[in-house]
């Protein structure tokens, strides 16, 4: 398999099991600096080999001085490379240079006043009194040798210290959210004035790029992209199509677990907008087929990734018989994967394996394609501005994200021709009413599941009934790697669930999901 083409120097953010670590490389990237997570299990090497324009150390519920707690190799520090430690990594560099980090008694969590005694570098600009965002019970007592103290709080003996000859720093609060007023500040001094970058990154300078990298890749061969009518394909098919034109076919899968009238909207809006050249396969026994008998969630999104796989593998035979003679192998399968999808796919770096989205960690061990992903490095939000430079219309560009296992994630329990069925009648209708409210702008996505394996007694035209739940599942998020239930007015609800009971066959309950990511995730499998 050809690897992904590489993205420009990164400032690694190094995840000790911190709530906020995507959050800290978000914030990196809106001060126009690339930035990627990498696991605290990778050695000082496996860093140094991503050529790091810059390190941080991000939080973490350990505590340094515990037995077992992830520590920093002090080798890190004499690379030459600017770090950063906030919180846990903070600790964790004063540990590891010989300062002192113990618990204070005093914990200190949320808003709390830190006093500046010396700006230096890192918080220049910042006044005598501020107030950060805290969440910690240990702190740093001494800083190492040939730091200078920046900052004290309450809690906090030394809050913020800096060696700019060594060009290390480092805080006790968490700069990277918003309830640290100044955090931004001082993580633009530290990327800026510590690491020296220009900050000249946008998700724009990918386009250039990317455009490059998949002529390099591709050279004249033949290219499918599996389209879905998302955002994430179309804007990947709008790329490879600037970088090698007609070499590349969509590939669009009805896999018989997509929804009401999605068929014909990409067929039609879709090659009408872009005027890409496009294969749609009828797929649905192939899927229904592999699908039956199985209601575990890993296994049904392992199944759909082959199933994909092996529907693009006959796209790609189709396309070479109609070329006849003149036609060459297809090598490349483009796919719009994005950062989160490889990072809740464990990322094959040490992170979590939370669930297999179907185009990373789903794929067959027997892919034969070589896969052309130039979103693979973004979010979703950056992969909107892409598309809106490249000129993807915006009914594309702003399209609420549907997941590619589609409907097959969204039965809870065995997928069968009439469940979807149900299921299908659902979410038309959920759809329909939140678009009437016009809410649609107002909400991320909002997943409609079936409780298949539940049934729960209800009472409909003066009989007793024993019917399925459906859940509605609103979510409000910038990109899906956290997210909050959105607040739905009570009678946009009050038409929806009436509507469902009244016109689904089977469903005599409609209930709503009241829960944030973390803990649920958005999909419930
Ligand atoms: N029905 C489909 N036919 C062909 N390829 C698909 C289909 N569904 C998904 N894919 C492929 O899997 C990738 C991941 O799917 P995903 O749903 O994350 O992205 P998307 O559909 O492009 O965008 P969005 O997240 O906005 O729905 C897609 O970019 C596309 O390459
Ligand atoms: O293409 C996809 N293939 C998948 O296997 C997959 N699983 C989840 N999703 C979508 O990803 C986002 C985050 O979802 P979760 O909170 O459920 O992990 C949400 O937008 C989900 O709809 C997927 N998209
Ligand atoms: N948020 C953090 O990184 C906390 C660090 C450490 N666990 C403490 O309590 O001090
Ligand atoms: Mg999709």
């Amino acid at each position: 398999m050809t690897p992904t083409p590489s993205a420009p120097r990164p400032v690694l953010v190094v995840d000790f099991g911190a709530q906020y670590a995507q959050l800290i490389a978000r914030r990196v990237r809106e001060a126009k600096v690339y930035s990627e997570i990498v696991p605290h299990t990778f050695t000082v090497e496996q860093m140094l080999a991503k050529d790091p324009a810059a390190i941080i150390l991000s939080g973490g519920p350990s505590s340094v001085y515990a037995q077992g707690a992830p520590f920093v190799d002090p080798a890190l520090f004499e690379a030459g490379v600017p770090v950063l430690g906030i919180c846990y990594g903070f600790q964790a560099m004063a540990k590891a240079l010989g300062g002192t980090v113990a618990q204070t008694g005093l914990s200190e969590y949320g808003g709390t006043a830190v006093e500046v005694c010396q700006a230096g570098a890192l918080l220049a600009g910042s006044p005598d009194q501020q107030t950060a965002w805290m969440s910690h019970g240990d702190a740093v007592h001494a800083a190492p040798e040939g730091f200078e103290v920046l900052a004290t709080s309450a809690g906090s003996p030394v809050a913020a210290f800096e060696d700019i000859g060594r060009r290390l720093y480092g805080v006790q609060w968490h700069p990277e959210v918003k309830h640290s007023p100044l955090g931004q500040k001082a993580l633009e001094n530290f990327l800026y004035q510590g690491a020296g970058l220009a900050g000249d990154w946008t998700p724009g300078n990918v386009i250039a790029d990317q455009i490059a990298l998949i002529r390099e890749q591709v050279g004249d061969s033949r290219v499918i992209c599996g389209l879905s009518g998302g955002v994430d394909s179309s804007v990947a098919a709008a790329l490879v199509q600037q970088a090698v034109g007609d070499q590349l076919t969509c590939v669009f899968v009805d896999h018989g677990l997509l929804r009401a009238g999605e068929v014909e909207q990409v067929e039609r809006d879709f090659v009408a907008a872009t005027g890409v050249k496009l294969v749609v396969m009828d797929e649905k026994q192939r899927f229904l087929a592999a699908l039956a008998g199985h209601s575990d969630p890993e296994t049904k999104r392992k199944i759909i990734g082959r199933e994909f796989i092996r529907a693009f593998e006959q796209a790609a035979r189709d396309i070479v018989a109609d070329a006849g003679e003149h036609g060459g192998e297809v090598k490349f399968l483009v796919q719009g994967t994005l950062y989160p999808d490889v990072v809740e796919s464990g990322g094959g770096e040490g992170t979590a394996n939370i669930k297999s989205h179907h185009n990373v960690g789903g794929l067959p061990d027997d892919l034969q394609f070589s896969l052309v992903e130039p979103l693979r490095a973004l979010f979703k939000d950056e992969v909107r501005a892409v598309g809106r430079e490249l000129g993807v219309p915006e009914v594309i560009v702003a399209r609420q994200p549907f997941p590619g296992p589609g409907l097959g994630i969204r039965i809870v329990g065995e997928i069968t021709a009439e469940r979807l069925e149900i299921l299908r009648a659902a979410d038309a209708i959920a759809r329909e009413e939140l678009t009437k409210a016009g809410l649609d702008d107002e909400i991320w996505q909002c997943p409609v599941v079936l409780l298949a394996d539940v049934r729960s007694v209800g009472v409909q035209g003066d009989g007793r009934t024993y019917g399925h739940p459906i859940v509605l599942r609103p979510v409000s998020s910038e990109d899906a790697m956290t997210a909050d239930w959105t607040r739905l007015p009570y009678d946009v609800l009050a038409i929806i669930s009436t509507r469902i009971t009244n016109e689904v066959k089977d469903v005599n309950r409609v209930v709503l999901d009241v829960t944030s990511k973390p803990p649920g995730t958005i999909e419930w499998e």
